[in-house]
């Protein structure tokens, strides 16, 4: 990078950063509800149920993330919601943006919101770009289809966008190649606005770059959202990226849904087993210890083709119950009883004193026996960590 080049102010940034929820004033509505989407591939061996059944809303200026190892579904649910699908994908359900079904709506109005009312930052611009084309036209391009903006016009929008994304105007000229990485990903990025969208997905948009550019370009992602109030909808694999980015998380296995919450509370105190190891998957940045011992995720996700009954996760669970091999984990809110009722007495996380480690009793006993269950808050709610929960034999 050379002199020239302004770097958007970034922050220091720790893995475990987790950044605050969105107040709720800040939202204005719902812009994007997903409606049980299943997505199957039609393939030599047989159908691939890739998304089974997801169903979550996003609200203007929220930014989701959405979390998952690879193969869980990710891509494949980020690319349903502007049908960017291959052929051999059929999508049901429904995916509604500001109140219009994609699934349904004409090839014709597709193409006006696509780029227009949402656009995507695809993983890895090194293949994303066109290696032919200078930036500065693969820029313009979303302006001129669209029509926003004529030639001239669209000249000065690129300089600006690309002063926006911390890259001189003088890189129009360049071709991907000239660029590193983290400028391409820039690049990506400032294409993505082009167009004012009222959403972006972005899948993966910062794996293939190296721990500092990544921090940059997560900075730069979440100051051009903030100030200009767009939804996010970011795909990772790395559960500590997406919480330091978005407001909430979706966390996927297996193609479904397992937990969705306040990036906060996901991240640190999940409840489904699942979320938990993935959480615990990544080393936290400053802790030497769980640099030395990251605790991996055992076992390898399912095939979608050969999905075990009931619980997805229920081989590499590590509080598996035999009924979890006819019936999905259900989580129920803290202050619920499995059956939807409050619980006599207080519950949980109104007795948890400030600073307290969540889900821990408390030193002066002040929560009732009941409630006081030695697991973090709100794993309190799931039901594989009721007290004593006996092994499945193996
Ligand atoms: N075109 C396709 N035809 C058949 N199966 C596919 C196709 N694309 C993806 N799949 C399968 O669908 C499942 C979900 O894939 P997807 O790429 O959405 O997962 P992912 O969570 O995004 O993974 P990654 O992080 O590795 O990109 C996988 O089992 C994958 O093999």
């Amino acid at each position: 990078m050379t002199q020239r080049e302004t770097q958007p102010e970034t922050q220091p940034e720790t893995q475990r950063e987790v950044r605050r929820e969105t107040p709720p004033e800040t939202r204005r509505g719902r812009l994007l509800e997903l409606r049980d989407v299943a997505v199957t591939y039609r393939s030599a061996a047989g159908d691939v149920p890739a998304v089974r059944g997801v169903s979550l809303t996003l609200g203007e200026g929220e930014a989701l993330g959405v979390a998952g190892e690879s193969g869980s579904g990710k891509s494949t649910l980020a690319m349903a919601l502007l049908r960017l699908l291959p052929k051999t994908a059929r999508v049901t359900g429904g995916i509604l943006l500001d109140g219009e079904d994609v699934l349904t709506m004409s090839w014709g109005r597709l193409r006006a919101v696509r780029w227009a009312s949402a656009s995507v930052v695809f993983q890895g611009a090194q293949h994303a770009l066109n290696p032919v084309r200078r930036v500065g036209a693969q820029i313009a391009e979303p302006l001129l289809v669209h029509g926003t903006a004529t030639p001239a016009r669209a000249r000065t929008r690129v300089a600006e966008l690309l002063e926006q994304v911390g890259l001189p105007a003088w890189r129009e000229r360049s071709y991907p190649h000239e660029l590193s990485g983290g400028q391409r990903q820039r690049v990506m990025i400032a294409m993505a606005l082009a167009c004012e969208p009222h959403l972006i997905i972005a899948d993966e948009p910062t794996t293939a770059l190296d721990v500092m550019i990544q921090a940059q370009v997560l900075a730069l992602i979440r100051t051009l959202i903030a100030d200009r109030g767009i939804s996010l909808i970011m795909i990772s694999h790395d559960l500590s990226v997406l919480a330091a980015t978005c407001d909430r998380l979706a966390v996927m296995y297996a193609g479904k849904v397992v937990e969705t919450g306040p990036s906060r509370e996901v991240f640190t105190a999940a409840r489904h087993p699942y979320s938990r190891a993935l959480a615990e998957a990544f080393p936290t940045v400053g802790d030497l210890a769980s640099r030395m011992a990251p605790r991996g995720l055992g076992g390898d996700p399912p095939d979608p083709m050969r999905l075990p009954g009931g619980c997805s996760f229920r081989p590499r669970c590590p509080v598996a119950l035999p009924s979890c091999a006819t019936r999905d984990v259900e989580l129920w809110p803290a202050d619920r009883t499995p059956d939807g009722q409050i619980p006599d007495g207080p519950a949980l996380d109104a007795q948890a004193p400030d600073g307290q480690a969540p889900g821990a009793p408390p030193p002066d006993g002040r929560i009732p026996p009941e409630h006081a269950r030695p697991v973090p808050r709100h794993t309190a709610a799931c039901v594989h960590v009721l007290p004593e929960p006996a092994k499945e034999s193996a």
